[in-house]
């Protein structure tokens, strides 16, 4: 029997409601008729936004509350950035959709300047993730970069206020919010190699639940879950929390996956790269073989040093 409600639990960002209102939209249209309804929380990565991310520490920061909600039955599906997504989910709970990836790169934010290439030495780059800090100050150690957080429109507002020189933001949430024509320039993937999942919506609901299941199966989007699969396999491998310097990125060719990933120092005086080829069949293997690679380089040192930093909890 198909249930005739669901009910989306959604952070309450505009990123976050955007994406829940897409989820929303797409399941009407997969099944008229459908009650499909949100229910808007606050998550306690939103109520320490002043904070940076690695010296708040624990994982899921983002997703617990949502999680808490499923599993009290208070609502049936939960929609998540798979960025910010944890590895593993508590018990009863599972990843039972990813829907089709938006723009996966990092996007170059100025209102002075068309690329990073551009930015006169010393320029001030506004940013609090160390996988982009990392790779931007491996090309240009001359920048300064500044902490920067909060949601896209903070954000944004901020570079506006005359803060920085340049941002840096992913193209995807730019992208979702309407605030395409902010991107001066999209970052190769050779340049910015991308978070993990980054750019791709996923959906958590109840292991249990089979009727929300089938009616999730027509916005999975088989391709992109298998890049986000491989992906997330060499995060784990590496025990990545949400905010370490750590990058991955795979691309489908016919069905091979082509995974490559990155582990750098904050300072950018280091970046190890390695990539691998898999069936895709073999999705996890491959990140774990990737992951591997990167350990073999020294990857642990400099995640050690980093997660030494951070003060969890
Ligand atoms: N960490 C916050 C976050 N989580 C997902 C996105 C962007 C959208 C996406 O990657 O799907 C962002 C903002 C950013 O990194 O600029």
């Amino acid at each position: 029997m198909m249930s005739r409600e669901i009910r989306i639990a959604t952070r309450k960002s505009a990123l976050a409601l955007w994406q829940a209102e897409y989820v929303k939209a797409r399941l009407e249209e997969a099944h008229p008729g459908l009650l499909v309804s949100l229910v808007p929380m606050v998550s306690r990565g939103d109520k320490l936004l002043d904070a940076p991310l690695a010296k708040i520490g624990g994982k899921g920061l983002f997703v617990k509350e949502l999680e808490t909600a499923l599993l009290e039955n208070e609502a049936d599906i939960a929609v998540h950035s798979m960025k910010d997504v944890p590895m593993d989910f508590p018990e009863g709970l599972g990843l039972f959709c990813i829907c089709e990836r938006e723009d996966p790169r990092d996007a170059f934010v100025s209102n002075t300047f068309a690329s990073l290439d551009d930015l006169p030495p010393g320029s001030v780059v506004g940013t609090s993730s160390l996988r982009r800090q990392a790779q931007l100050l491996a090309r240009r150690p001359d920048l300064k970069i500044q902490f920067l957080r909060g949601n896209v429109n903070t954000r944004l507002a901020k570079l506006d206020a005359g803060d920085y020189d340049a941002i840096i933001l992913a193209a995807a949430g730019l992208i979702r919010l309407g605030f395409e024509d902010r991107i001066r320039s999209s970052i190769s993937v050779e340049h910015s190699l991308p978070a993990g999942g980054q750019g791709a919506v996923g959906i958590e609901c109840r292991s249990a639940d089979s009727a929300i299941h089938a009616l999730l199966a027509p916005l999975h989007h088989r391709d992109t879950a298998l890049r986000v699969t491989a992906e997330r396999a060499l995060n784990k491998h590496l025990n990545g929390g949400c905010q370490v310097p750590i990058a991955c990125y795979a691309l489908l060719e016919g069905e091979q996956l082509w995974l490559r990933g990155l582990v750098g120092q904050p300072d950018g005086g280091q970046l190890l790269r390695a990539e691998g080829r898999a069936p895709v069949e073999s999705a996890e293997a491959l990140g774990v073989q990737v992951a591997e690679q990167l350990l073999a380089q020294g990857a642990a040192a400099i995640l050690k040093a980093v997660y030494g930093e951070a003060d969890p909890e």
